[in-house]
């Protein structure tokens, strides 16, 4: 018996501009009770659009939906969309809502509201509700592997983790329906192993249907029962899972030679780096310790390493936005400049303008267009020495704290806006400093070839961020910083989220880059052959340690 029917669903985004976008266009299919159904399709095929409509919170023009026996169509009144919200549950691609608490309180706000419908509200700690509800979360972060966890800050937790405290949360409702957005992206091997095996309990044990949308082929593999394959908003093949992803691995370019590396001169040298976290109780964290780095000019780095290991830290610290406790960060300019990046100072403020970072939460600013959004970035990384002394004397604020200031707008916003709130800094204040910094001007035409190399549409630049798809916001967030030509690029998990023949093109443009410009590459991964066919050399790091080094034969050989 199938628990959902979709017939004909037609879906047309209206963009700010006055454009519009089919999104999908007479998707029609059935989802059977405890089926698992696969959902394959290129970046903006229309699988998120798809997801959303079912989860009842994006409105679509044409079709009808039967949803556990509720009729859903486009006219539904709000009952209806409520009873379609109670049978589902979505996993958004990487959309991190949390409550700024702890990891299980996250998880009992969820479960709580099942009974008060309102998850701002906790029962007092010290009842025995509350030591209930304790005891019940803490399930669903055992069935996750993030007990550990518990007790710390979620804002704080790594880019895996923080997706496997949203799978927990969704299980939470212990829903009919669940829908699964790319759910595991950021998951080392290991972890996506366990999830994948905790996700076919649930199904046996709760009789869950689900419904998984993502790219990866192995995933389906190892998951659906069924896979449909979405492409321009129309569904153009269902049925065999194997036939299907292997019809859809067909259309991938090859792999570009990856270009020799020429010289070994460093163009950043970590001696001794340690960076501690503490907890507010004051015991540790966690902490990546006595790392020694060199990388080269023109080198790409290939970092790879379980879930949660300190990855990202290290390439926080080496583009200067985390201060170590320990060691030194030295960047070497390709004209001669050098900076120690954990001393505050304009000299640091200067030369870490060379530096781009494309985060695993690459939060583009969510109302502007793309165009404001590459201008925005362009002007932090055009700023001169005098107009950093000039803002320093009108706002009467020391040499360090603008460098620090600047560095602030280097971080992911969720991070920013946790540590802001630590040092009890409005915003606002720190958006009045940035506004001080002089606008600079657009080279449209050299932008627009940066977009067409990465198979954006044509009329991305007036595009707003919540009008692109996940992938789309990747190559975005990565055309804004090849903008400014940068001679070390961090990129923390940019494949994660873009489909096989998507990424294949991305990382044959890095390698084209890197020839052309010469420009270094830092690229944290979990997928090995990408990194072994993309990179020089890669260095495994567990337990904030770099445990060892390989070449990319070893890699794929391992
Ligand atoms: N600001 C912070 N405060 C406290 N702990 C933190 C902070 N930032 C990171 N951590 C902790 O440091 C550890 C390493 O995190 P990191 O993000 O570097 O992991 P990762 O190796 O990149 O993992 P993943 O592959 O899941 O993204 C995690 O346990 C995380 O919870
Ligand atoms: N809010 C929006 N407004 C306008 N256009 C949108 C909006 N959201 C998505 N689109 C467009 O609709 C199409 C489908 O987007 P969707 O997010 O469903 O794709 P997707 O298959 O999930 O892609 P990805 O794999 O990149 O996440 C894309 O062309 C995208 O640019």
């Amino acid at each position: 018996m199938s628990i959902l029917e979709v017939h004909n669903l037609k879906k047309i985004y209206h963009l700010a501009d006055g454009g519009m976008t089919l999104a999908l266009d007479g998707v029609s299919f059935e989802l059977e009770e405890k089926e698992i159904l696969g959902i394959i399709g290129k970046s903006g095929s229309g699988k998120t659009t798809l997801m959303m409509i079912l989860r009842g919170v994006l409105p679509f023009d044409e079709g009808r939906i039967v949803i556990g026996g509720v009729e859903y169509t486009p006219d539904a009144d709000m009952e209806t969309i409520r009873a379609v919200k109670d049978m589902t549950a979505i996993h958004l691609q990487r959309s991190f809502a949390f409550w700024s608490d702890t990891t299980i309180e996250n998880v009992m706000r969820r479960v709580y509201a099942l009974k008060t419908h309102d998850e701002t509200i906790l029962p007092p700690e010290d009842t025995m509700e509350y030591e209930e509800l304790r005891e019940k979360a803490m399930k669903y972060l055992e069935m996750v592997g993030l007990t550990h966890k518990a007790e710390q800050a979620a804002h704080t937790l790594s880019g895996g983790e923080k997706q496997r405290l949203l799978l927990a949360r969704q299980l939470a409702i212990e829903p009919k329906i669940l829908l699964l957005d790319e759910p595991l992206t950021m998951a080392s091997p290991e972890k996506k192993r366990e999830a994948i095996e905790t996700i076919k309990r649930l199904r046996e044990k709760y009789g869950i249907s689900i419904l998984l949308v993502s790219h990866m082929p192995k995933l389906h593999e190892s998951l659906a029962d069924r896979l449909l394959w979405i492409d321009s908003g129309r569904i153009i093949k269902e049925g065999d899972v194997k036939e299907i992803t292997s019809e859809f691995m067909s259309g991938l370019e090859p792999v570009a030679p990856l270009p020799p590396l020429k010289e070994r001169k460093p163009i950043f040298k970590l001696n001794n780096v340690t960076k501690r976290y503490y907890h507010y109780t004051l015991s540790k964290i966690f902490e990546i310790s006595n790392i020694d780095l060199t990388i080269y000019k023109g080198e790409i780095l290939g970092i790879i390493g379980p879930s949660g290991v300190g990855k990202t830290v290290l390439m926080r610290v080496l583009a200067g936005i985390e201060l170590p406790n320990e060691g030194s960060v030295l960047f070497y300019t390709k004209d001669g400049g050098v900076a120690d990046l954990t001393k505050l100072g304009f000299a640091s403020a200067m030369i870490r303008q060379k530096i781009g970072i494309l985060h695993q939460e690459f939060g583009l600013t969510h109302h502007a267009t793309v165009e404001e959004i590459i201008k925005g970035r362009r002007k932090f990384k055009e700023m001169t020495e005098e107009e950093m002394r000039r803002i320093a004397e009108k706002l009467d604020i020391r040499e360090s704290l603008l460098d620090f200031v600047l560095r602030l707008a280097d971080m992911p916003a969720a991070s920013r806006k946790g540590m802001l709130d630590e040092l009890e800094i409005d915003e606002e204040e720190l958006l009045d400093i940035y506004a001080e910094i002089p606008q600079v001007q657009l080279d449209k035409k050299e932008v627009m070839e940066t977009f067409r190399l990465l198979g954006l549409p044509k009329d991305i630049l007036k595009r707003r961020s919540y009008e692109l798809s996940g992938g789309e916001k990747i190559r975005v967030a990565l055309a804004v910083e090849l903008a400014s030509k940068p001679e070390l690029l961090i990129l923390d998990e940019p494949f994660g989220d873009l489909d096989p023949l998507t990424s294949r093109k991305v990382s044959n443009l890095l390698k084209e880059i890197n020839a052309k410009l010469g420009t270094s590459l830092c690229v944290v991964s979990h997928d090995r052959e990408l990194l072994a066919d993309t990179t020089h050399r890669i260095i495994l790091i567990k337990d904030g340690v770099i445990k060892r080094e390989f070449s990319p034969e070893e890699l794929v050989n391992l």
